[in-house]
């Protein structure tokens, strides 16, 4: 919420309750009269009471600005009340905010503990309550304290606002063009104080690895740039201080100056009375100037703290709410877009990835290659917004999906599993076997949210998206032909077939998902990985039917460089640095993807057809080639067409078929639970 959306949203929160305000008003005007009778009744008691030497005039006209006191204060006490009526539906709102925001990143799972929640529920609801409390009564006072004062000194005499005014209405602009500023000065002193506090708690969290690791010199530099920054903010806010003490100077105290200063000009002119020199003092030092510095004071440092705090339950600092993200466009005829993207797991951590910068045009099919745990997954993370650069940014255009590599099938019909995302839901999640154990940590949590639920398009919105509507039968046959679980949906017996998660094989999982997600409303896909149980020629069939996909741009994790070759462009990876490009012009740019393109023709030779896994060619993967075809011999019967090697397709098709994990199937029965 930045800080012209907090005044619109500020304003029709007031327009709404115009009544409220307009009782407000009421009873301040009965502070307007006090202050105009305190003033006038005292000019009166000593021009025509106490000078003329009728002290008795002098007394009643002091008596009545007596039983103006206990008027205003009746007033002002009815104005307490009347403020409720504006202050406590803010809190509700603000609570209602709070608690939205709350499980919202709660069922995303982006929050381990709730004491942010717990904070702004309590803490800052409570201040931005108090804060906005304080800010219309003292608003409120300075308006109508003001118009009584003024409307006092006209009636005693108009010169003295040719006096007063100037330099009261300097005062006060010079003070309001200060107030943005200032709020911006505040709000960088808060933000480097909290950034210099959560540096000193990662150096404490983490001193053991910090002297393991010898990096005292550079922790010690990153904590001295940041006490440097607070205390350059520090220092900015106290000079912005400075313009409210001269706008307090100017609006409050000269006008008293210069009263004083041509007083016993205008009296021996007979242009001013002594009873308007004292009223007039009067109105400025008991009731203007208490005002503006209120005022002043008030509005300077509470006005600015409530933005922030505004700000904050508005969701600052929040991670982004992927549906909201999918709203960014990333650029035009661009459907992602990383730029200047830094990233590393944890303060401190040396980054996964570093300044990247890439743009991917809407309907391209992009390969993202590199050795194990270079980051590609990482790369598939923050391209589907389940991770947040440290530095950077990263735009998508719609709603992004990401397959990942362990995918999860529902419990209930295939029907159910592969409409979820088009609102043909009521099916429940499963990870099936072998996904769960991965499901607690935070590249756990994205992999449940971008499979368990849509495939990371929304897990705030598990109904599946509303558009475009719930997709007719030969819609989800035809999605599982295109993607090649055609014959597995036939085979475990058509749409209305109950689908039994555990009793499907890893590469089986995949098919459904991949179904599922080629049916999704995502603009951008990103397989991570998505097919690695499945063989290289379904693998092919899969990708290329995602890359043809209407609309619909690819980014794949790949696990195979056959998956790069067919890529429009490839990403390389490769630990600091990233080079994009064409599978055919990439050797001669990247010696590492050299090697890994030697790696394949090396394997190939050797006869394992394109099946060869990218960072298994560059020698840094624990899984080798013979382990991808032992998945092609598992998956590729309910795939289609045979693989040199292939074995057993009659075992393999009742495998599929019934999944028995008994007799002759015992083994097909192992691979169901893998
Ligand atoms: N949740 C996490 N917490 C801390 N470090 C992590 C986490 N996830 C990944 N990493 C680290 O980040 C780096 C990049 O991991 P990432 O999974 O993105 O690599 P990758 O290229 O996808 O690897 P692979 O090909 O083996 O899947 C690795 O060093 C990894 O150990």
């Amino acid at each position: 919420m930045d800080e012209q959306a907090a005044g619109v949203r500020m304003r029709g929160y007031l327009r709404e309750r115009a009544r409220g305000l307009a009782v407000l008003a009421g009873w301040s005007a009965l502070e307007s009269g006090q202050t105009f009778l305190v003033g006038y009744a005292v000019a009166k008691a000593l021009d025509d009471g106490f000078l003329r030497g009728r002290d008795a005039t002098g007394l009643g006209w002091l008596a009545l600005a007596a039983v103006a006191v206990p008027l205003g204060a009746y007033g002002t006490a009815r104005v307490f009340r009347g403020l409720a009526v504006l202050v406590e539906p803010l809190r509700d709102i603000l609570v209602e905010r709070v608690v939205r925001g709350g499980l919202r990143a709660a069922v995303r799972g982006r929050r381990s503990g709730d004491g942010a929640v717990v904070s702004r529920l309590t803490h800052q609801v409570e201040i931005a309550r108090d804060t906005f409390g304080g800010l219309v009564l003292v608003l409120r006072s300075f308006v109508f304290t003001a118009a009584g004062a003024l409307a006092g000194m006209c009636v005693l005499a108009p010169l003295l606002l040719l006096i007063v005014l100037p330099p009261l209405a300097v005062g006060i602009a010079l003070f309001a063009a200060g107030l943005r500023p200032l709020a911006r000065r505040q709000h960088a002193y808060l933000a480097a104080d909290e950034a210099l506090a959560e540096e000193c708690g990662a150096l404490a969290g983490g001193l053991r690895d910090i002297t393991a690791c010898g990096a005292e010199p550079l922790m010690a530099a990153r904590a001295d740039a940041r006490t440097d920054t607070a205390l350059r903010t520090a220092r900015a806010l106290a000079r912005w201080g400075v313009l409210r003490a001269a706008a307090l100077a100017i609006g409050g105290q000269l006008p008293i100056v210069l009263l004083l200063l041509t007083a016993p000009w205008l009296i021996r002119t007979h242009r001013l009375t002594p009873g308007d020199l004292l009223g007039a003092l009067t109105y400025l030092t008991q009731s203007l100037q208490p005002a503006l510095q209120n005022l002043v004071h008030i509005l300077g440092a509470a006005g600015t703290r409530l933005g922030v705090v505004l700000r904050r339950i508005g969701g600052e600092g929040d991670p982004p709410d992927p549906a909201a993200a999918a709203e960014h466009p990333a650029g035009p005829g661009r459907a992602l877009h990383f730029h200047d993207v830094t990233f590393g797991y944890g303060a401190g951590a040396e980054p996964v990835l570093k300044e990247l910068e890439l743009a991917v045009r809407t309907g391209e099919h992009l390969a993202v290659v590199g050795p194990s745990g270079i980051g590609k997954s990482t790369l598939a993370a923050l391209a589907a917004g389940l991770l947040r650069p440290d530095r950077g940014e990263v735009r998508t255009a719609g709603r992004p999906a990401l397959v990942p590599q362990e995918a999860y099938v529902l419990t209930g019909t295939v029907r159910e599993n592969l409409g979820y995302l088009r609102g043909g839901g009521g099916a429940e999640p499963s990870g099936g076997a072998g996904v769960s154990g991965r499901a607690d940590d935070s590249r756990g949590a994205a992999e449940a949210a971008g499979s368990g639920g849509p495939e990371g398009a929304d897990p705030g919105s598990w109904g599946g998206p509303e558009e475009p509507g719930a997709p007719q039968d030969a819609e989800l046959l035809a999605a599982a032909d295109v993607v090649g679980a055609g014959p597995l949906v036939a085979t475990l017996g058509g749409l209305d077939a109950e689908v039994d998660p555990a009793r499907l094989s890893a590469g089986e999982r995949q098919l459904l998902a991949l179904a599922r997600t080629y049916l999704s409303p995502a603009g951008l896909v990103v397989l991570d990985e998505a097919t690695c149980h499945l063989d290289p020629a379904a693998e092919a069939v899969a990708e290329e039917a995602f890359a043809r996909r209407p609309g619909g741009t690819l980014v794949v994790i790949a696990h195979r460089i056959s998956s790069a070759r067919r890529a429009g462009r490839v990403l390389v990876l490769d630990g600091t640095h990233a080079v994009c490009g064409t599978h055919e012009d990439l050797p001669a740019r990247s010696a590492l993807y050299r090697d890994l393109v030697g790696g394949w023709s090396a394997a190939d030779s050797a006869g394992c057809a394109d099946g060869v896994d990218t960072a298994g060619a560059a020698g840094v993967s624990g899984s080798d080639p013979a382990g991808d075809l032992r998945d092609a011999d598992r998956v590729h019967p309910v795939a289609g067409p045979r693989l040199p090697g292939d074995r057993g397709e009659v075992v393999a098709h009742g495998a599929v078929g019934q999944m028995q994990p008994a007799g002759d199937l015992g083994d097909r029965g192992a691979l169901g639970a893998q």
